[in-house]
């Protein structure tokens, strides 16, 4: 499986990663979410340069020419609440994408505890189609491999690619193990070391969901 994490090259990406995780920063939630988006849109141009490409004939108001163009538009997944301003991103780019959507939220028993819920999911056909999923956070992995499956009810892409913001490098062994190998590509801002006792992404950034749109009750 290929994994590509953007923070081991230089780039303005790193920019607004750091933004995203400063606590003096983060709190402005349209800067918040304007930086995910950020983010969204340089990691579509990335994912852009692994799609078919085909020629096109344009003729220009002085002769005909030629260029490649993406030969197919992936259908644009995301995992609601927090993927929305990622999924916007790569929306910016990808013009004419099919959307997909999965709700997941984690129901806690206690401090500690929660299951992953799954409740909503509206999506096209999938079969033979390259899939991108974007989530901005993969702490286990667990609301991942959910609403991927979730997916597939839909039918079978040809190539599933997997984006976040922050993974933890737990997820990463996870998705290692639980997504088809072959065919899936990770792509993430950064990956973090550590899971604290609530599951959260430590360095990490907090609550992205919360960050994007206020906390939950
Ligand atoms: O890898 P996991 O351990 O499953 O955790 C990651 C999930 O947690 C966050 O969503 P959250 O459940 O907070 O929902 P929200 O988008 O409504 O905030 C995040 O956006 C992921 O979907
Ligand atoms: O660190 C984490 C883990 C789950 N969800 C988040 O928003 N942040
Ligand atoms: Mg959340």
């Amino acid at each position: 499986m290929k994994i590509v994490t953007f923070n081991q090259a230089n780039s303005i990406l790193n920019q607004y990663l750091a933004e995203v995780r400063n606590i003096n920063i983060q709190g402005d939630s349209l800067r918040f979410r304007r930086n995910i988006e950020r983010i969204g849109e340089i990691m579509a141009y990335e994912i852009s340069r692994d799609l078919p490409y085909h020629p096109i004939e344009i003729q220009t108001p002085l002769a005909k020419t030629c260029e490649n163009v993406p030969a197919v538009q992936p259908v644009l997944a995301t995992i609601l609440r927090a993927g929305l301003p990622l999924h916007q991103g790569f929306l910016n780019y990808f013009d004419h994408a099919e959307n997909a959507f999965v709700s997941a939220y984690r129901k806690y028993i206690d401090i500690e505890h929660f299951d992953i819920h799954i409740e909503y999911i509206a999506s096209p056909r999938l079969d033979n189609k390259i899939l991108i999923i974007t989530d901005p956070m993969l702490a286990t992995g667990g609301s991942m491999e959910l609403a991927y499956k979730a997916l597939l009810t839909k039918g079978e892409p040809s190539h599933i690619h997997i984006v976040s913001v922050l993974a933890s490098q737990q997820a990463i062994e996870y998705l290692q193990k639980t997504l088809p190998d072959a065919k899936t590509t990770i792509w993430c801002g950064a990956i973090d070391p550590e899971l604290n006792e609530h599951s959260y992404i430590v360095p990490g950034l907090g609550d992205a969901g919360d960050l994007c749109f206020g906390e939950k009750e």
